[in-house]
């Protein structure tokens, strides 16, 4: 009897749907081949729960994912629901279920397919077998911090504050998460701060600094600043290996180190929490792209970021490695054969839609697994 596993599937808004629908067949596809049971909970987060419920974040959604052994999220948001008073814009929600997760560290792996290095925008030796780690902290910063708001002052100046705020434990364990993870590759963490200028990073940087000389004397830590790191990963990325940084800014780097592996449309996320006193730990997984409002409901999202983020799951949080090679080596074959949603199209490759890529990469699992 094959293992269950809990799944809470959020498809979204705009192309998260689209792109759900194609995870959901390859999950079928090794339930089919015994190698896992899936007991799926579909659940509302975003634009799709304010218009059924009213809010971004249903209680209902919340149960169901703390009930859950991981959950799987398309994306957020879109005009339909833009002008609505920002407490309960959809984007609230994907905030609100990371914080009340705990999910505190997103790992954004930025990895080139060989087939891909030849359409970026990049020469070809700069990005091909590129493969970078981006730790990004996701419940900090200058997202969760307080004092923010839109104020009016007495005379009648409007006012508008967000505030960056990190404690030393906030800084200490993304910091080890990074380092952890540079311990299994290539042993180099680049804190990403602006301790030039932002008295918070300073603190930042100086934690980190106490962390490796503590705890990771192996790694070689090294710092940048954030207008040098977004200029040196478009520069040379190669020269990194993982890169730890605050909540903002890396949302902004993540989204550059995606043009790297040819699209937005490729890059993949984890979004972990710690582990409880009996090992429980939280864990959603979702493409770094939003809800392509452009291309939503056209059959053209590109649904390998979604499909990756779902490998992430099975090795995060399932231990399923054997799973993950294969739907990756699929998708691999496909690249390699040339075919390609519109946003990594290349003169000679093969144009398909959402649909017609996860038909290949079903077509290239089924041939894997006949040997
Ligand atoms: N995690 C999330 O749910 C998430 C992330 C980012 C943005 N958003 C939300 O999504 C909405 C749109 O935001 P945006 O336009 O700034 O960013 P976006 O990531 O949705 O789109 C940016 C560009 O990349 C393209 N793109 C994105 N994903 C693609 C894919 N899978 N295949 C092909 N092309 C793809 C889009 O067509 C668009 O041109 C906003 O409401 C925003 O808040 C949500
Ligand atoms: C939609 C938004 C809240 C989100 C973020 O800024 O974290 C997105 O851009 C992301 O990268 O996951
Ligand atoms: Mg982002």
């Amino acid at each position: 009897m094959a293992d269950v596993k809990k799944v809470l599937v959020l498809p979204g808004d705009g192309i998260g749907p689209e792109v759900m629908t194609q995870v959901r067949r390859i999950m079928g596809w090794l339930e089919d081949a015994g190698k896992v049971k899936f007991e799926v909970t579909e659940g509302l987060l975003g634009g799709a729960a304010i218009d059924a419920t009213g809010g971004p974040m249903p209680d209902e959604t919340l149960t169901a994912a703390k009930a859950s052994d991981a959950v799987l999220l398309g994306a957020v948001g879109g005009p339909k629901w833009d002008d609505l008073p920002f407490d309960i814009k959809p984007e609230r929600g994907l905030l609100g279920i990371r914080k009340e997760l705990g999910l505190f560290a997103n790992l954004r792996p930025a990895v080139v397919f060989d087939a891909l290095a030849e359409a970026s925008t990049l020469k070809l030796d700069v990005v091909k077998g590129l493969d970078i780690m981006i730790v990004r902290e996701l419940t900090g910063g200058i997202y969760f911090g307080q004092p923010r708001g839109i104020e009016t002052l007495p005379d009648g100046t409007r006012k508008g504050l967000n505030s960056l705020v990190y404690t030393t434990p906030e800084i200490t364990r993304i910091g080890k998460v990074a380092m952890d993870l540079a311990m299994k590759r290539g042993k180099k963490v680049c804190s990403v701060d602006k301790a030039n200028v932002l008295e918070c990073t300073v603190l930042w940087r100086e934690e980190m600094i106490k962390l490796q000389q503590e705890q990771y004397p192996e790694i070689e830590l090294s710092h940048m600043y954030v207008d040098n790191a977004s200029m040196q990963l478009v520069r040379n990325p190669k020269q990194f290996d993982v890169m730890v940084t605050t909540n903002m800014f890396g949302d902004i780097l993540s989204d550059t180190a995606a043009m790297l592996t040819g699209s937005l449309g490729m890059l993949p996320s984890a979004s972990l929490g710690d582990a409880d006193a009996n090992g429980k730990r939280y864990a959603l997984y979702e493409p770094v792209h939003g809800s392509a409002p452009d291309i939503a409901g056209q059959n053209l999202a590109n649904p390998l970021a979604t499909i990756l983020s779902f490998t992430m799951m099975l090795r995060y949080s399932f231990d399923m490695m054997a799973e993950a090679d294969l739907i990756e080596q699929a998708i691999q074959t496909v690249l390699n054969a040339g075919i390609r949603t519109g946003d990594i199209m290349q003169e000679g490759a093969t144009k398909v839609g959402t649909v017609e890529m996860g038909d290949a990469v079903l077509k290239e699992m089924d041939a894997l697994a006949k040997g």
